[in-house]
């Protein structure tokens, strides 16, 4: 069966402009990841059909759900598509059992039908007895669950989840992350799953949207994210440095040149070693060029350094933040200082080293000029 999300969509909401297209595959999920504003629940809306692109197409298992060519604008009510809202209402007055028998009972589907249903949908969200309780009896774990039973109990082919974790708080919202990807993982069930936090993104998308402004700007797995960032958005989620420019040449050890595009004056040039990325042909000069440094690869030095680095920038440093523990990677011991490179006007974000407490309080850290080097080796170039 081929159960393939196609998706195209072109709208403006007064404007904001949305223009995007993706596929999803069967039984997989699928990441919207991008800051907030950026178009993902207006997707989520277009989808469910509750509201309509000016143009675009909709289609899940060849069946079309919306084409403004076709004039084809199947209701929300017809769609097999389950919605879990970012913040999941439940009804507070009805039992765990009738909020997820809801939308059956505007079905009006016998009861045994229902009962079947409800079960079977309590079942799937591992909710087994919890039916005559109230919401208020439950944690908000177990309440995002009822929400996603709602969804299912009407047998949904696609399953839209918005920010499903966002109502909760930090400790639970690390258990019920772990909950709801075995739920997923059991479910088989083509999910487009929306959030701003790229953790989320990592752990369930199958393959992840980076969204920005209504456009798509950057579409993989996990892999691509981390290794191959093509925006500073996505950089600054991961934590790691990030330049965009041209290749302007390679040095005889194959070492990449990269000119940064619209830095004050020209050229910055960043020294970086092309990435391994299943390339097939070494890039040509002029092609556009993306390099990543990991912060821990950042130097700093008070004066400049005897040994000659190719990639040497004098900077301003603008903050310092001792750095604790909770992050991706243990970070206890280290500190942040972020450097405003000379010669890079303010679009720039600034350079991001992560040195350890020893050396910050070598270096004496303050507001004050430093200089700071990367090696060739440690700044990754990919196209
Ligand atoms: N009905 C509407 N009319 C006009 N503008 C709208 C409408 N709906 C959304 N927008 C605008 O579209 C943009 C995207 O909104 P949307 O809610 O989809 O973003 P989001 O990525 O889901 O953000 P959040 O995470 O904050 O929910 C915003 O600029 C918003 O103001």
């Amino acid at each position: 069966m081929n159960s393939l999300l196609r998706v195209s969509l072109d709208t403006y909401l007064d404007s904001f402009h949305l223009s995007l297209n993706f596929s999803a595959a069967e039984g997989k999920t699928t990441v919207l990841l991008g800051e907030s504003g950026a178009g993902k629940s207006t997707v989520l809306r277009l989808l469910a059909g509750l509201q309509h692109p000016q143009q675009g197409h909709i289609s899940l298992d060849s069946v079309t759900y919306f084409d403004n060519e076709q004039k084809i604008v199947v209701p929300p009510q017809e769609r097999p598509f389950g919605y879990v809202f970012q913040d999941y209402i439940l009804f507070p007055h009805l039992t765990v059992f009738e909020n997820v028998a809801f939308g059956l009972r505007a079905q009006h589907l016998p009861s045994r039908l229902i009962r079947a249903r409800v079960s079977e949908a309590l079942d799937r969200v591992h909710l087994v007895g919890y039916d005559m309780r109230k919401p208020a009896q439950l944690s908000g774990g177990q309440q995002q669950r009822v929400a996603i039973a709602r969804a299912l109990a009407l047998q949904p082919q696609l399953l839209l989840l918005d920010e499903p974790l966002s109502a909760l708080d930090v400790q639970t919202r690390r258990e019920v992350r772990q909950e709801l990807q075995h739920i997923l993982a059991e479910l088989h069930i083509t999910t487009i799953m929306v959030t701003h936090q790229y953790l989320e993104a990592l752990l369930f998308g199958h393959s992840i949207l980076v969204l920005d402004d209504g456009h798509i700007i950057q579409q993989g797995d996990q892999r691509d994210l981390l290794e191959y960032p093509r925006s500073s958005y996505v950089a600054e989620l991961i934590g790691v440095n990030f330049f965009r420019g041209r290749i302007v040449r390679y040095e005889a050890d194959g070492t990449c040149v990269i000119a940064l595009q619209n830095s004050e004056y020209q050229p910055f040039e960043i020294f970086a070693a092309l990435s391994e990325q299943g390339q097939e042909a070494t890039p040509d000069i002029g092609e556009e060029a993306y390099v990543v440094v990991n912060p821990r690869s950042v130097t700093l030095y008070q004066s400049p350094p005897d040994a000659s680095a190719r990639n040497l920038f004098p900077g301003t440093i603008t903050q310092v933040l001792r750095l604790r523990s909770g992050g991706v990677q243990s970070r206890d011991g280290y500190v942040r200082v972020s450097i405003a490179l000379d010669g890079l006007g303010s679009k720039f974000p600034p350079l991001t080293a992560e040195i350890t407490e020893v050396s910050a309080t070598r270096l004496r850290l303050q507001q004050q000029r430093i200089y700071a080097a990367f090696k060739a080796t440690e700044a990754s170039a990919y196209t």
